[in-house]
C-alpha cells in the first residue's frame, strides 16, 4: 500500500482559491489539503490534498467535482510516495549536522557530539530548521563568522533579531556565541511554539524571547531594538520587501545576515539591500543557495 496526493499546479492567488474548496469538503472527512510555493521565479504554486492507500478512480472524480469549473483547464496529477518507513525517516531527517563549530542534532545522537563542539539539540517538530537546509547550514556558519569577527566581539552586535526563527535553531546559535538578547519572530504560530521549546531544551530563555509576529509588525520590534544582527532566512521576494524595514531596526553599524536566497537571485537581493545604503561583505554557498552577510 502506498500514500499519494493529488495536485494542481496554479498560481498564488489559485492555490488559494483551491485551498477553500478542498478544505470545505474533504477537511471534515481528515484529509490534509495544502498549498506550498514550487517556484518563486514562475510564481507557481501547487494545492495538494494527501490520501492514504492507493490511488481510487472514483475519489479523484470527487476531487475534480469539489473543484469545478474553476480548475475545468487544469491537470489533476498525482504523486505516490511508495512504502515510507515513516519513523526511519523522521530520524534520517535529525542526523547530526555540522555548519562551522555547531553540531546540530536530536537527542538520539549525543554521543556524535565532541568536546569544541556547539551542540544545539532539536527534537523532530513541525518548524523548518534542522540544520539539514543549506540555508540554515550557511546561516550557522555565518552567524559563527559574523558574531566571532564583531570589533566588540559578539556583545557588540547585542541585541539580535532572527526573523523567521522556524525551529529556534539560528536563534539559539547567536546565544551560545556570546551574552547577546535575541528576539526571535515567526509568521507561523506553530513555529514560535516548537521555537520557545527548543530555547528551553538548549538553555537558552534567559536570552532568547520568542514572538509570533509577521514581518515587522509587532510593538517588541521598536521595545527590543535598534538591532545590531539581524539574520532573516525567509524568502528572496520578502526579504526584497523587507529591506526598508530592516534597515529601520537596524543599529548604526549593524550587520544582516541574509537567506533563503537561490543563487540566481543574489544580485537582485543585493541590489534592493544597496539601495537602503548597505554594503556585500561575503556570500557563502550551499547547495543552490546564499547566504548573504551585507552591513
Ligand atoms: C526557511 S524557514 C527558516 C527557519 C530557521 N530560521 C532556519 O534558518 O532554519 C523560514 C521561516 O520564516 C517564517 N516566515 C515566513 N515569512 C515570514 C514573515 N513575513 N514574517 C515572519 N516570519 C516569516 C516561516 O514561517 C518559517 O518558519
Amino acid at each position: 500500500m502506498s500514500d499519494h496526493r493529488y495536485y494542481v499546479t496554479t498560481n498564488e492567488a489559485g492555490a488559494a482559491r483551491a485551498l477553500d474548496l478542498l478544505s470545505s469538503v474533504f477537511e471534515d472527512e481528515g484529509y490534509p489539503v495544502a498549498t506550498m510555493e514550487v517556484d518563486e521565479d514562475k510564481g507557481q504554486w501547487e494545492a495538494s490534498i494527501y490520501v492514504a492507500g492507493d490511488p481510487d478512480p472514483a475519489f479523484k472524480d470527487r476531487i475534480r467535482d469539489c473543484l469545478g469549473p474553476d480548475f475545468a483547464g487544469s491537470t489533476l496529477e498525482i504523486e505516490q510516495f511508495g512504502d515510507v518507513d515513516w519513523i526511519a525517516k523522521s530520524l534520517e531527517g535529525l542526523k547530526p549536522v555540522r555548519a562551522g563549530r555547531f553540531l546540530v542534532h536530536g537527542a538520539h545522537d549525543r554521543e556524535a557530539v565532541r568536546a569544541n563542539d556547539l551542540a544545539i539539540e532539536l527534537e523532530a517538530g513541525q518548524a523548518f530548521g534542522t540544520g539539514h537546509h543549506g540555508t540554515t547550514a550557511g546561516c550557522l556558519e555565518m552567524i559563527e563568522r559574523v558574531m566571532r569577527a564583531s570589533p566588540g566581539g559578539p556583545r557588540g552586535l547585542d541585541p539580535v533579531l532572527d526573523l523567521g526563527t522556524g525551529s529556534g535553531v539560528l536563534a539559539i546559535a547567536a546565544a551560545m556565541l556570546g551574552p547577546v538578547h535575541v528576539l526571535a519572530t515567526d509568521i507561523d504560530p506553530v513555529a514560535t511554539k516548537v521555537a520557545t521549546a527548543n530555547v528551553r531544551h538548549n538553555r537558552a530563555a534567559t536570552q532568547v524571547k520568542c514572538v509570533t509576529a509577521p514581518g515587522f509588525h509587532s510593538t517588541a520590534f521598536t521595545s527590543a531594538g535598534p538591532f545590531g544582527l539581524i539574520i532573516a532566512n525567509i524568502l528572496a521576494r520578502p526579504l526584497m520587501r523587507m529591506a526598508p524595514d530592516i534597515k529601520r531596526h537596524l543599529a548604526p553599524g549593524g550587520s544582516v545576515i541574509l537567506s533563503g536566497i537561490l543563487e540566481g537571485q543574489r544580485r537582485q537581493v543585493l541590489a534592493a539591500f544597496n539601495g537602503q545604503g548597505m554594503r556585500h561583505q561575503k556570500t557563502l554557498w550551499r547547495n543552490g543557495w546564499v547566504t548573504i552577510h551585507l552591513t
